[in-house]
């Protein structure tokens, strides 16, 4: 059985949310409520929508390809036939509107690329905070739950070329507002909210709604609603109904006849396993019951038979993806890394793309957090100085000689912060290192106690910060040598690129992502491949990151380090290529009106006009 499988997400639920009555697969919109007026009426992002259906999905299509061709020639050549797609993400954080990990950013980041390769698209998250950015459409839709209607209310944004759409209901607001961080998903890390089942089913239902009911008019090459030819990019097993809830609540009815899914995993330990009988919960058609259909051999949150979400999403789904190839093997490769889902993904098939990062936030050349500005070609010079003001920001000794190690992440059993501290342990006690160490994570209790204890330690050497800080996280990857990236497994991973961006070389498990993007001497460190067991710390994983930390710290200063500091900074790492790799698979599913975007140089000044940062 897989050891994984200890930090997969569970939880009870209570009340009931869903659509009963299945003859109307139409939520019911009011369109009479009045909400607060948006503050500036010109800049109105929305249309109240007041009927069922303004337009046909024919009509959208035909007047977004005049508008395409219209009005796209203003900073990009467009190739001729390139209409390109309607593609809406659905997950459960954004970045930077909400952000726990690596799927808000992703969630950030790769939308505006797509849009900058001439696509239409939208991603639909949670409205957890009363963002000064997104204004209220004032459309309501009301979906029936259990016995009741819920109104859930529709926020809106434009942003760097993608539509971004807030779900507003008080499931979301109200637990998290002003809290956005770790509270997400409950009120402690490692703790469930009891109803997030019937959020995240919520959150499903809403979107189907928001492509046909959003008349959206900011974009200066689109217009009108989405329509019902569209791509849904499902992310993780918060969005795994959402595929049954599109057949049968609309396309057995005649709508969205050829929209398609597909379903991304950012990370296979959280699967949304809960009881069987809370399937009756999301009401839908008992024939879906065999794909949530799944029993382990745990007793939370019940013993024996449960519904598994991510299992649903995976199987109802027309595409399932994942964030590096090479986590794609290890998925289908067994039980202990597919987290017993390995059988499905063999049956179903699982493409790997690798991330990209958002190199407009994570930019050394212009970072307003740190000390020195830098590229390429100042890297070494302006990196040591971002040291010493690194140094001094955590209460280090200042001294630009010393090597620095810098580990950041959330706080979890798939980080290995257990094996990082027992490794920083042999390493101070096996010799008088010369170096110090920063960690920076937040998470389960236990393991911040663990890096507070590293620090009480070796005072001199090593700080622990127990915060999520993005501003030290930047000092962090400008001021360090060398980056420990020590995950028993890593989907992709996009703390080393955000190193490499900075001309950080990484010392690595060598394991998903990590295995795609760091090369080994050229541009980090492989300390080989970690035991997925989360329950213990092996003594030879240990040693293995301990070496190849004291490795990387003795190439710190030399030639070869210089030379893969700039490696490191002359790749493009940005989310152009992995945009590409996803048009390529989507455009495959073969949605109605599905063309490519645009492609080549012309696709720069556009990706320009959308680097600005919400
Ligand atoms: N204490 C702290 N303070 C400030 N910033 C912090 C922080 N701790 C983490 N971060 C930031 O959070 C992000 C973490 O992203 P990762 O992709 O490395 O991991 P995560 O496991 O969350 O993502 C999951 O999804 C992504 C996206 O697909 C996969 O890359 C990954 O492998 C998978 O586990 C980075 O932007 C990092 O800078």
């Amino acid at each position: 059985m897989a050891a994984m499988a200890t930090t997969t997400q569970l939880a009870t639920s209570g009340a009931i949310l869903g659509i009963t009555d299945r003859s109307a697969p139409s939520m019911f919109l009011r369109g009479g409520f009045q909400g607060p007026r948006p503050r500036n009426p010109a800049d109105a992002p929305l249309t109240m929508r007041t009927t069922a259906r303004a337009t046909t999905p024919k009509q959208t299509r035909k007047a977004q390809q005049q508008q395409r061709g219209s009005r796209r020639g203003h900073s990009v050549v467009v190739c001729a036939t390139g209409a390109g797609m309607n593609i809406v993400f659905v997950g459960a954080e954004m970045a930077p509107w909400s952000k726990t990990g690596g799927l808000g950013d992703v969630l950030g980041g790769l939308p505006p690329a797509m849009a900058a390769n001439g696509h239409r698209v939208m991603v639909i998250s949670p409205r957890y905070d009363q963002y000064k950015d997104a204004w209220d459409t004032s459309v309501v839709a009301e979906i029936k739950m259990g016995d009741e209607y819920e109104r859930v209310r529709f926020f809106h944004c434009y942003k760097r070329g993608v539509d971004r759409v807030f779900i507003d209901h008080p499931s979301f607001l109200e637990k998290v507002w002003g809290k956005t961080k770790e509270k997400i998903y409950g009120p402690d890390t490692g703790t469930d909210y009891q109803d997030n089942q019937l959020r995240f089913s919520l959150l499903c239902q809403a979107a189907l709604e928001v492509p046909r009911i959003l008349n959206l008019d900011n974009s200066p090459h689109f217009s009108g609603p989405y329509g019902e030819d569209v791509l849904f990019v499902c992310n993780d097993w918060h969005t795994g109904p959402l595929a049954c809830y599109l057949k049968s609540n609309y396309q057995s009815n005649g709508i969205y006849k050829t929209a398609k899914v597909a379903f991304c995993i950012h990370n296979i330990s959280y699967q949304g396993r809960f009881s069987f009988d809370d399937f009756a919960l999301l009401n839908l058609p008992d024939r879906f019951k065999s794909s949530f259909d799944f029993i382990d051999g745990y007793d939370k949150p019940v013993e024996g038979r449960k519904i598994n979400w991510m299992k649903a999403g995976i199987l109802e789904a027309d595409k399932v993806l994942t964030v590096s190839p090479y986590y794609a093997e290890e998925l289908i490769s067994g039980e202990a890394r597919g987290c017993e889902l390995d059988n499905i993904m063999r049956l179903t098939g699982i493409t790997g793309i690798v991330n990209g990062m958002d190199v407009s936030e994570w930019d050394p050349i212009k970072d307003k957090y740190i000390a020195v500005n830098y590229d390429a070609t100042t890297a070494v010079e302006a990196k040591a100085l971002n040291k010493e003001a690194l140094q001094a920001e955590v209460g280090l000794p200042v001294d630009r000689k010393v090597p620095l190690v810098a580990f950041i992440g959330r706080l979890e059993e798939q980080k290995g912060p257990d094996v990082m501290v027992a490794a920083i342990k042999e390493m101070m006690e096996e010799e008088e290192q010369d170096v110090q160490i920063v960690l920076l994570g937040t998470g389960k209790k236990k393991f911040e106690r663990m890096l507070k204890s590293v620090e009480e330690e070796f005072p001199d050497k090593v700080r622990a910060v127990v915060k999520f800080n993005a501003p030290l996280a930047h000092q962090i990857m400008a001021g360090a040598d060398v980056l420990a990236v020590t995950s028993r497994f890593e989907p992709c991973g996009l703390i080393q690129l955000q190193g490499m961006r900075y001309g950080t070389p990484c010392a690595c498990a060598s394991t998903g992502g990590l295995v795609d993007t760091i090369v080994e001497g050229k541009t980090g460190f492989h300390m080989g491949r970690l035991s997925v067991d989360c329950l213990v710390v092996e003594p030879a994983d240990v040693k293995k990151v301990a070496t190849t930390l004291k490795r990387a710290v003795k190439v710190v200063g030399t030639p070869a380090y210089q030379d893969m500091v700039k490696n490191c900074m002359t790749q493009d790492l940005s989310w152009k290529g992995p945009a590409k790799n996803w048009e390529d698979v989507l455009l495959d599913l073969g949605v109605a009106g599905s063309e490519p975007g645009i492609t080549g140089e012309e696709i720069a000044p556009l990706a320009m006009e959308n680097v600005a940062a919400p």
